[in-house]
């Protein structure tokens, strides 16, 4: 099956707010997006394992309300009930932001404190340079809610500490904000994963447009669970119109499904969805 098919019109390695540390090794941040189901939270784990087998350092934070990265990762299932969101977290909102969720109109809050303890405190080290940051998010009828929560999301997005060598890999919730807390935590490249559908492809390019106005100009798409050739040719007629720095398309592999929740199967294996993962991996990465 073809995969990893790259855009003639894509444009390759535009990149902001790109930071390299002492040894020369990017110090990347990737967000991870797309509409729901669509295979975000499957991807940014398989991605996560491919840095820490090349010996990076990885800090994957999960934004999605869904929570599963942990396990993803290879946190425990049996250890859910300790996995408590930023976002559910009163007492640091609290003490971080001066104002407790729900506690009503009429406090002053800070909208940059300083954060740059929460990985330390509230980070979950699932192996020795695998750590996680979750996140949660707001649920909230509008975009972008002033409370306490979001506050606090946000200022820990553009303050948590970055170790050197390290990349950050963000795992999001369907929608757009993120794009713009993104931005402001200084990550350079979005990956948006779509499945090869009219509904899955228009959010698909409705979120790159968004990525590069928001400031993060490195966007790759994923057409993630291929069938067939029918669904690559539907897939580049519908992304026609945008330009990507590169389009990859991921086999639809039942050995994905059979890998839940744990991913780290998959990544021993030679299985078409991970050979892709790996051939997306180096495009992402030729760069850096
Ligand atoms: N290439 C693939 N082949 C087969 N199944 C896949 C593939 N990619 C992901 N899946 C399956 O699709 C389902 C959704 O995947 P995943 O949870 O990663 O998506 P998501 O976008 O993070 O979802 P949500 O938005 O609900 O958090 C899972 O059952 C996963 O195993």
């Amino acid at each position: 099956m073809a995969v990893n098919y790259r855009l003639k019109s894509g444009k390759l390695s535009l990149r902001t707010g790109h930071e390299k540390d002492g040894d020369g090794l990017s110090k990347s941040r990737i967000v991870v997006a797309g509409k729901g189901g669509v295979g975000k939270t499957t991807l940014t784990s398989v991605l996560s394992m491919l840095y820490l087998k090349e010996g990076r350092r990885v800090l994957a934070v999960d934004e999605d309300p869904q929570q599963n990265l942990a396990y993803s990762l290879g946190y425990p299932v049996e250890k859910s009930s300790e996995l408590i969101p930023l976002s559910k977290n009163h007492d640091y909102i609290e003490e971080k932001i001066g104002a407790r969720p729900g506690s009503g109109w009429g406090h002053i809050m800070k909208l940059n404190p300083d954060v740059s303890d929460v990985v330390e405190r509230f980070g979950i080290r699932i192996t020795d340079n695998l750590g996680l940051l979750v996140m949660g998010s707001v649920v909230s009828a509008g975009n972008g809610c002033l409370c306490p929560e979001n506050a606090l999301l946000k200022s820990i997005l553009r303050h948590m500490r970055q170790r050197d060598d390290e990349v950050i890999i963000m795992d999001t919730q369907a929608g757009v904000e993120h794009f713009g807390r993104a931005m402001s935590g200084g990550f350079s490249k979005s990956v948006i994963v779509s499945e090869p559908s009219y509904n899955s492809l228009s959010v698909a390019v409705h979120s790159s447009k968004l990525s590069r106005e928001l400031g993060i100009s490195d966007v790759h798409l994923v057409v993630n669970k291929i069938r067939n050739e029918d669904d690559i040719e539907k897939s580049k007629r519908l992304i026609e119109s945008e330009s990507f720095s590169s389009v990859h398309f991921l086999p639809f592999d039942e050995d994905v499904l059979a890998s839940e929740p744990n991913t780290g199967s998959l990544v021993k294996g030679t299985g078409s969805y991970v050979s892709a993962v790996r051939d997306l991996f180096s495009v992402i990465n030729r760069d850096d």
